[in-house]
């Protein structure tokens, strides 16, 4: 049901998300299904296509981001039925089988989808390829995953010494390498296991701190011999197995989840239940920082879901304070942290997010977009290289902001402008369907005026 104080309104190809605060102020109540989780979607769709005979995808992600994995591994070959029903079937072309594409593989928005494909294709034999993305995506960094994939003997050219999209690879027979990486960054590591699949002998990534493991889990899923150091954060693939499909079953995305975590927290007289939230460990940053912070929010019915942990999650509004977020937990909250600038807003004291650094190569500049766009509404944040300060307290006035198109900026302001006085205009909304394509009826359903 829609209510008047939540609205969209859509000029040409532009949405914006217009709050508008009742005087007599709002609450939000009720129970909410969030969509499938991002990481594992992009995972089960490349696995399925590279692997023998049918996988069945329960669950799946159906935004725009998995829609353009999907798209790229329907030009590599792999049969995947259209993306319009909660079973998504895979119908796999077998390791090392994908065929040469006649056009550029488009990876659209999302980071996941090249970074993860560009192992795989590097590793394919005698097959030319191209990638692309949009604008975003051209503009973020790619030597990451080049450098390593070249050290394996990959053939790679592009802009800027092949580290910007466009990229063409040229598929070889690659070499299992030790890489220790720079960064923790799960999409890093997921590459450079994706191309030791096929690769001689042993490839081992060494990270700095643990980042999330669902290829580790899926790829052994789906039969590939792993073994892991949790100890070391290392991980070693065995080159040589052959994939078979299996049937997933997608959780509920925690990073969508936290979206109605914080909100539930901030807003005055709230209690929501987001059901089915995937709380793997390495995942679960924004948990354990939303309970320093005083957060009132319950795990219900945990459970293992196809060898994931899977709970409900219950949240009721409590009064928040201050923390320090920085260290090996960033790579477990990532994406989650701009929300949790949202939550210091409102928290008492000064909240301090450091080591994050990482934030500034995502979609936008996270760090800068979440402290200029959070300040137009009167919040105190200032920027640190590697981090925001957040001082607590200040009252939000709602004004005009912009997504920078991107997808957890344009869901973040919403949280906030839910706090704020008067009217919120989050302009280029439309960028919430990348992760989350009925964020704005689910905050239609849950708001309730006082
Ligand atoms: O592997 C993945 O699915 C992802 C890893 C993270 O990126 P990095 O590996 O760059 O940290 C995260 O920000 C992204 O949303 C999804
Ligand atoms: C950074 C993100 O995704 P990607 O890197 O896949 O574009 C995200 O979803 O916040």
């Amino acid at each position: 049901m829609s209510v008047p104080f939540v609205r969209l309104k859509v000029v040409e190809n532009q949405q914006s998300l217009v709050i508008e605060k009742p005087v007599s102020g709002l609450s939000l109540h009720g129970n909410i299904q969030i969509p499938g989780d991002k990481s594992i979607s992009h995972r089960a769709l490349m696995l399925g296509a590279l692997a023998q005979g049918e996988t069945q995808i329960q669950g799946l992600l159906l935004g725009e981001d998995p829609r353009s994995t999907a798209e790229c591994f329907r030009a590599l070959g792999a049969e995947i039925c259209p993306l319009n029903t909660e079973l998504v079937r895979v119908q796999g072309i077998g390791l090392g089988n994908l065929l040469e594409p006649l056009d550029v593989l488009n990876a659209g928005n999302s980071g996941t989808t090249l970074r993860l494909m560009l192992g795989i294709l590097a590793s394919h034999l005698g097959r030319f390829f191209t990638v692309t993305g949009d604008s975003s995506l051209r503009s973020r960094p790619m030597s990451r995953v080049v450098k390593p994939l070249q050290e394996m003997g990959a053939k790679i050219w592009g802009r800027k010494d092949a580290s910007l999209a466009p990229l063409a690879v040229q598929g070889k027979q690659l070499k299992g390498i030790i890489y220790h990486s720079p960064i923790a960054s799960a999409q890093v590591k997921s590459c450079i296991l994706l191309a030791g699949l096929m690769a001689e002998g042993e490839t081992t990534v060494i990270e700095p701190a643990l980042s999330r493991d669902h290829s580790e889990r899926m790829l052994q899923a789906f039969g590939a011999k792993l073994s892991v150091d949790s100890e070391r954060n290392s991980v070693t693939i065995f080159g040589g197995a052959k994939l078979t499909g299996q049937t997933v079953i997608v959780p509920g995305d925690i990073s969508s989840a936290a979206f109605w975590l914080v909100a539930g927290a901030i807003v005055p007289g709230s209690e929501l239940l987001v059901a089915n939230v995937g709380v793997n460990p390495t995942r679960t940053g924004i948990l354990e920082v939303l309970e320093m912070m005083g957060a009132d929010i319950q795990q219900e019915n945990q459970r293992i879901v196809a060898g994931e942990p899977v709970a409900d999650l219950r949240v009721k509004y409590s009064n928040l304070k201050s923390c320090e977020i920085a260290g090996d937990i960033i790579p477990r909250l990532i994406d989650e942290i701009p929300i949790l600038a949202v939550a210091a807003v409102f928290a008492e004291g000064t909240t301090v997010i450091r080591n994050a650094e990482e934030l500034r190569v995502k979609e936008s500049d996270r760090i800068a977009v979440m402290a200029s766009q959070l300040n137009l509404m009167g919040a105190k944040v200032t920027e640190l290289p590697d981090g925001l300060e957040i001082a607590g307290g200040t009252p939000l006035t709602g004004v005009d902001v912009d997504s920078y198109t991107d997808h957890r900026i344009a869901m973040s302001l919403a949280i906030a402008a839910l706090n704020a006085q008067g009217i919120t205009t989050i302009n280029r909304a439309e960028a919430a369907a990348i992760s989350y394509p009925n964020f704005t009826s689910t905050l239609q359903q849950i708001c309730q005026s006082n």
